[in-house]
């Protein structure tokens, strides 16, 4: 996410705002000097008319021109927060699974949602007053010098030395704003891990350690907040003890040059205005510097995160995946393999290799099992099929075509992948349904959902297909949640469904319904399962049997338990482990 360009697109704002300030600031600046005329003409008794119409207009000028510049600007940075968090939002949905998931996910919330706003409405509002502001004390300090030149640098002497505090100060709220954006991620990050896992946290009677440990983060929010406050509370007094030092200077050395008539009270008059009238763009002038330093902070973590590596088709031009544009499937050749391996190394570490020279063949219709230890590769995979991950060697093709030089968007509509905890979205059951195909009708719902055995547990919801499901699905169990999720995933009609059975011990009717979900989908695609259930094992029309990494051996229940010592011990434990249960 590149900020200066998001900047660019809302420049005419921006500049807007800034031009309505710099006129805003001229009104101010010619009042002091009106005022000075207006002595004068009550001093030489001639008519004050036009100095007091000149003087009423400027006030009302600037006045309407501040206005007009705070909301101008306002809106420049709400329209920047808006792009930058739409740009940034995109970019997360796009990015590679293996950067995406080193993120935690609190600091991505708090960069998303706050550091946005930080640094884009700071940086909006601090850029154009930190321009006004600084036309402001230019033109006070020319005008100030046409007045008396000896006045000013007394004035800037004393001022000077309250602005290199401020400067110093600016960058200390800098360095402290950085740190209390650092420890907000972290607090945030640490909320998400145990909200995450709330019923493990109370299982385990951990609430009173895990608010202590959320306190502790939240405390050490709270000191580098208050070092931020600290250093940023200085910057006026500082600025102001410099005003006022150098108000008492100019007042008393001024008089003195009034009684001896080497100044007139009229410039004397302008002089200390304007004065009045530098102190404050001066101070807005470091507190801008010091928001724009916070700012920085903020744009720096928004930047860093946006830098987040994306899924891309090089051969594509169209871009980004998932960039909503309608993507045809071409043709898919019957004779060709739902999926095939060929030799593929994985490793998502170098030199510690998860799969090694892994070959299969699935046929374009059937269930096939894949068994093993936990830690032998399944998820892997599948995550290689679906592309999440790239193999170090190898071919994997679906439907014939090689992955590696597949469109993303397309290989992803002929792949439909149930998730083990088979996460839902937000919504009705009906959009949940049609996710991944929303264009779906009536007719295809039901048939889908008649063929994950869903239809009698939806017609008897009251509000039927439009039931509102709670966050990630909750008031469904878990084998609804799956066969909900084999009826979406069959509505997108894939070649393949890769589907990661439920590790947990369903009901009878429930395990029933399940089955019959998958032997119904496996007759319109192939199915891949990752089974821990003998019931389904039993049921593939093959097995693979995957040890270490490798592919031990392949073929049916009877098969396997003939000739093979592995998959014979895993079906035994898998037996009594059911046979315990019932
Ligand atoms: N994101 C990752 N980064 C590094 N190593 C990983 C990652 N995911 C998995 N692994 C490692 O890869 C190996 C295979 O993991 P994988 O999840 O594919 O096994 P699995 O057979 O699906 O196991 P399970 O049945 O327990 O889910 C394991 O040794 C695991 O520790």
């Amino acid at each position: 996410m590149n900020l200066r360009e998001t900047v660019r697109r809302h420049r005419a704002l921006l500049i807007a705002g800034i031009g309505m300030g710099l006129v805003g600031a001229a009104a101010t600046l010619a009042q002091p000097w009106m005022l000075g005329r207006l002595i004068e003409a009550v001093s030489r008794q001639e008519s004050i008319a036009w100095p007091i119409t000149f003087i009423a207009l400027f006030f009302v000028a600037d006045a309407a021109l501040g206005a007009g510049h705070s909301y101008a600007i306002g809106r420049a940075g709400e329209n920047i927060a808006f792009d930058a968090r739409r740009i940034l939002g995109g970019r997360l949905l796009r990015s590679q699974i293996p950067y995406f998931s080193r993120l935690e996910h609190g600091d991505v919330f708090a960069r998303t949602v706050s550091d946005t706003s930080v640094a884009c409405l700071i940086i909006a509002q601090a850029l154009a007053q930190v321009v006004t502001s600084v036309f402001m004390v230019v033109g006070g300090v020319v005008l100030m010098a046409r007045l008396d030149w000896k006045l000013l640098l007394t004035t800037v002497a004393c001022l000077g030395v309250a602005s290199g505090a401020s400067l110093f100060l600016a960058r200390r709220v800098r360095i402290a704003a950085l740190q209390n954006r650092q420890d907000i991620g972290a607090f945030g990050s640490g909320l998400q891990r145990v909200l995450g896992a709330i019923t493990t946290v109370k299982a385990s009677r951990a609430e009173e350690r895990e608010s202590e440990e959320l306190a502790g983060l939240a405390d050490r929010a709270r000191r580098s907040g208050i070092r931020v406050i600290g250093f940023g509370s200085l910057l006026t007094p500082m600025m102001n003890v410099g005003t006022q030092l150098s108000l008492a200077v100019v007042i008393s050395w001024g008089m003195a040059r009034v009684a001896t008539g080497s100044l007139s009270p009229a410039d004397l008059t302008s002089f200390v205005m304007y004065l009045f009238y530098l102190v404050a763009p001066l101070v807005m002038l470091f507190m801008s510097i010091g928001q724009i330093q916070q700012g920085r902070a903020a744009v720096q973590r928004v930047t860093e995160l946006g830098a987040v590596p994306q899924e891309e088709d090089e051969e594509d031009p169209a871009g980004p995946v998932g960039s909503g544009q309608p993507r045809e499937r071409e043709p898919v050749a019957e004779s060709a393999p739902a999926v095939s391996f060929e030799d593929v190394v994985f490793s998502y570490h170098e030199g510690a290799p998860v799969l090694r020279d892994v070959s299969f063949s699935l046929p374009r219709r059937g269930l096939t099992a894949i068994v093993g230890a936990s830690g032998a590769g399944k998820t892997t995979t599948f995550q290689l099929i679906e592309r999440f991950h790239r193999p170090d060697s190898g071919t994997i093709r679906v439907a014939g075509r090689d992955v590696a030089a597949l469109r993303l968007a397309e290989l992803r509509s002929l792949v439909g992948y149930v998730e083990q905890d088979a996460p839902l979205l937000r919504g009705t059951i009906r959009e949940n349904l049609t996710y991944a195909n929303p264009g779906a009708d009536d007719a295809e719902v039901a048939r889908a959902l008649r063929l994950a055995s869903m239809e009698g547990f939806v017609a008897e919801l009251p509000d039927g297909l439009d039931t509102e499901l709670g966050e990630r699905g909750a008031g469904l169990s878990g084998g609804q949640r799956q066969r909900l999720a084999i009826a979406r995933t069959l509505l997108q009609r894939p070649e393949v469904i890769l589907l990661d059975e439920v590790t947990a011990h369903l009901d009878g009717d429930t395990e029933v319904a399940l089955r019959d979900a998958i032997t119904e989908a496996a007759r319109e695609c192939a199915v891949l399962a990752i089974a821990h259930r003998l019931s389904t094992i039993v049921r593939a029309d093959r097995i693979i049997v995957m040890e270490e990494g490798r592919v031990r051996a392949t073929g049916t229940h009877r098969e396997l338990i003939e000739s093979d010592e592995v998959y014979r011990r895993l079906a035994g434990q898998q037996f009594a482990a059911e046979e315990a249960l019932a």
